[in-house]
């Protein structure tokens, strides 16, 4: 043990000098934490005080440097239960002040060590509090990070960080997704198959289907509505994901689809935005996003607070006041965060569909918003009945 500390320690005193650099110039310099090298991606804050392993390895996260605002991070090291997916997603990752001394029955390695091995470049010892107010007063940004013993001048930083490419206009799912079709098996006894189109899913979604009988087939985002009727499911899922939902111009196209048909739906934060798009809605970006595990979002159906898990910088862009007349019926929205009014959920008046913009999932995060997997439930057995 005091082998390894002291290990850690003089890792750390040795770690090469880093630097965060933000597209309008503002400058923060710390330590390499995780991978040495240069990245580059859209500057986001989480902030969430635990999980981050979840965070990490959250599809959703494609191209963004997430900063997480609380300042101690890997003291519960990494375990091999949590992850999300089979890799770390995030682009680079920014932290205050990293554990020296990872300790939990389930750690199996440091988290510094976990970057360091799937190749993800961070900076520590930085004031992620200044940094947050920053991103939340001028919004997310473009941000580099560079760390290394011989770095290149300011200048030269911030003018490879103006050319990064930006999150507005991107369409990633296809990158995050499988490309192969797989099965979820059901927990107990098979009730239900639901198809669930990957833009970018988290592993618990399919699990939290499972554990109600739902045998769930995990399709690339690409699929067709053919290759979603070809499993004869009970209803249909879309997943969370990275990117720009007003480029998933095929999710919405399929997704119609299948409002058409009438098949129960379900999504889930990405599939929020494509329903949005689907009834004919916009989406636009945030000024900094929703990304945490304690947002307070009101189930306007019943009145109720639930305290949830947000991971999105996009946002619907539906009326609260009125019920709307879309081309498969009506749709209302169901759910609003109260922080700031943005849109959380929609639901059809006259179809069996519904999607929520946060994580009912809760990987990580609070259980308040697992009824909604059992909402999903309740249409499928209602159109069996
Ligand atoms: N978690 C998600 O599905 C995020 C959706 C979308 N990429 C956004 O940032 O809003």
């Amino acid at each position: 043990m005091t082998t390894s500390i002291q290990g850690t320690a003089s890792q750390r005193h040795k770690a090469a000098p880093a630097v965060l650099v933000l597209e309008d110039g503002r400058i923060f310099r710390g330590r390499a934490y995780g991978a040495v090298g240069v990245t580059f991606g859209e500057a986001v804050f989480s902030t969430g005080m635990t999980g981050y392993q979840e965070t990490l390895t959250d599809p959703s996260y494609h191209r963004q440097v997430v900063v997480m605002t609380a300042p101690h991070v890997g003291n519960t090291g990494v375990n091999d239960e949590d992850p999300e997916s089979q890799q770390i997603w995030v682009a680079g990752y920014v932290v205050r002040d990293p554990a020296r001394v990872p300790s939990n029955w389930r750690s199996r390695r440091s988290l510094d060590e976990e970057l360091r091995k799937q190749g993800v470049v961070g900076i520590s010892g930085i004031d992620t509090r200044a940094l947050t107010r920053h991103l939340r007063e001028r919004g997310a940004m473009r941000v580099g990070i560079f760390s290394g013993n011989a770095l290149p001048d300011e200048g030269t930083m911030l003018a490879e960080v103006r050319q990064a490419p930006e999150m507005k206009g991107a369409n990633l799912s296809a990158e995050v997704a499988t490309k192969e079709t797989y099965v979820v098996p059901a927990i107990g006894e098979k009730k239900f198959t639901v198809a669930a189109v990957d833009l970018g899913i988290k592993g618990m979604t399919p699990h939290r289907m499972a554990e109600r009988g739902i045998e769930v087939h995990v399709l690339p985002a690409m699929a067709s509505v053919e290759d979603i009727y070809a499993v004869q499911p009970d209803g249909v899922f879309f997943s969370n994901g990275p990117g720009d939902p007003a480029t998933a111009d095929h999710p919405v196209t399929v997704m119609q689809a299948v409002l058409e048909r009438g098949t129960p739906l379900f999504g889930i934060c990405f599939g929020n935005q494509i329903l949005g798009r689907a009834l004919g809605f916009g989406t636009y970006k945030l000024k900094y996003g929703h990304r945490g595990i304690n947002q307070p979002v009101q189930d306007r159906t019943t009145g109720k607070v639930e305290v949830t898990a947000h991971n999105h910088g996009f946002a619907v862009d539906a009326p609260l006041d009125k019920v709307s007349d879309t081309p498969y019926g009506r749709a209302e929205v169901s759910h609003v965060c109260l922080n700031d009014s943005v849109v959380e959920g929609l639901q059809l008046l006259d179809r069996p569909a519904f999607s929520v913009q946060y994580h009912p999932e809760a990987a990580a995060g609070p259980h308040d918003a697992a009824y909604l997997f059992d909402r999903f439930v309740s249409l499928m057995e209602g159109q069996r009945a």
